[in-house]
């Protein structure tokens, strides 16, 4: 095959490179994976409706999300244990991200330290903008410990992962006998405080079912970080976020991993908008594969999107270099439908760029 010219091509490159019993555990979701399905086809069933003769010009892709300046409304959603696309795992991933300063989420799963996944940032720009996703765990003083670790590490963001009080049912694990990592493999945020030589022990992380609003409270008194609410993919539970102090919320549905036959994120995002009306921005991960999926959540009410999967497959097809192909491709996709809908700007779609059902 020839140099991939899209994400779905990325894709295929991946999955020709993995082991299969890790392509599996990146592509597959919950159940039947109904909701992975449905995350893409929704998008292909909303049309755009271009707006003509506007003069716009070559479109500004750049946005301002919590006080960080992106390159694009593009970031990258936390996804775990890079190690297994990649030998460089986040570290490719991060001098990716920050080169085409973009905004990283780093997962608290993720196979390399966040201190040594900053420093790689650093290492590509002076000033990357990386977010750490955080599973908040049943002991406070490991979470506070592991907090006091992303703040250290320069992380702008906490990003709270909302939609997993238990871990989704993953069929193709089950019959992969996917449960472990391989030997070496380790997730390195959750060694025990205080192991700088790395020879100690690393904790299992726990999906608490005790889960709630009071974790938000509680980290709230813990840091000073802005707090996102990750998962929320109805009105009501978007405005307690709000209510409750988050600084932004992003509609998601852990990309079909979590609970099976979730509706579609994109079919969300303009309640959740309404919801929020403006208060905090709104951010959606869930199916995006092409700059004409970054448009249609612009315009139903998005500040920015974030991708999982594209990433895996650009780090598996390439480390760094494959990441930063897939981030290049969605940018000049994004431009390109930027301008053909006549717009200057991320921020001069709106719902009337959005027709339902008609494609
Ligand atoms: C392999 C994989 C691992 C993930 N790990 C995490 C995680 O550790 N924490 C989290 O909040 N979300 C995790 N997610 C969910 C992503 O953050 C995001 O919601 C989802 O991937 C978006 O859908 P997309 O893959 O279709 O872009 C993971 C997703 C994938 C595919
Ligand atoms: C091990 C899991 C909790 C990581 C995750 O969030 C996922 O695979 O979707």
């Amino acid at each position: 095959m020839g140099a991939p010219v899209n994400v779905r091509e990325f894709e295929d490159l991946a999955r020709e490179r993995l082991d299969p019993v890790h392509y599996d555990y990146f592509a597959s979701g919950a159940q039947d994976e109904v909701t992975v399905r449905a995350n893409e086809a929704a998008f292909a069933r909303l049309a755009l409706l271009p707006r003509v003769l506007r003069g716009a010009g070559t479109p500004r892709l750049g946005v301002t999300v919590l006080g960080d300046e992106a390159s694009m409304p593009v970031m990258l959603a936390p996804t775990a244990f890079h190690r297994l696309a990649h030998p460089d795992a986040e570290r490719a991933t991060a001098r990716a991200a920050a080169k085409a300063g973009v905004i990283m989420i780093a997962a608290m799963l993720s196979t390399v330290a966040i201190e040594e996944v900053a420093a790689e940032a650093r290492k590509a720009a002076p000033d990357p903008a990386l977010w750490f996703q955080l599973y908040p765990q049943p002991d406070p003083a490991f979470t506070e410990a592991v907090v006091r670790r992303a703040e250290a590490a320069g992380c702008r963001a906490l990003v709270v992962t909302a939609d997993s009080p238990a871990l989704g049912r993953n069929e193709r694990g089950d019959r992969n006998g996917f449960h472990d990592l391989p030997p070496g493999v380790r997730c390195e945020n959750l060694r025990e405080p205080g192991d700088p030589a790395r020879t100690g022990h690393v904790r299992q992380v726990v999906l608490s079912p005790g889960i709630s609003w009071d974790d938000l409270d509680r980290l709230r008194g813990v840091t000073d970080l802005p707090i996102v609410v990750k998962g929320v993919l109805r009105p009501d539970d978007a405005r307690l976020a709000v209510e409750r102090g988050a600084d932004a919320v992003i509609v998601s549905n852990h990309g079909g991993r979590q609970l099976d036959t979730v509706p579609a994120s994109i079919t969300r995002l303009a309640p959740v908008a309404e919801a929020v009306a403006g208060r905090v921005p709104v951010l959606l991960d869930g199916g995006v594969r092409r700059g004409t999926d970054v448009i249609k959540a612009l315009a139903l009410g998005a500040d920015a999107v974030a991708i999982g999967r594209p990433a895996l497959w650009g780090l598996a097809a390439g480390g760094e270099d494959g990441v930063t192909e897939v981030l290049g491709l969605l940018r000049r996709e994004l431009e390109n439908a930027l301008v053909l809908c006549g717009c200057a700007a991320p921020q001069e779609t709106g719902p009337d760029l959005v027709q339902e059902g008609a494609c």
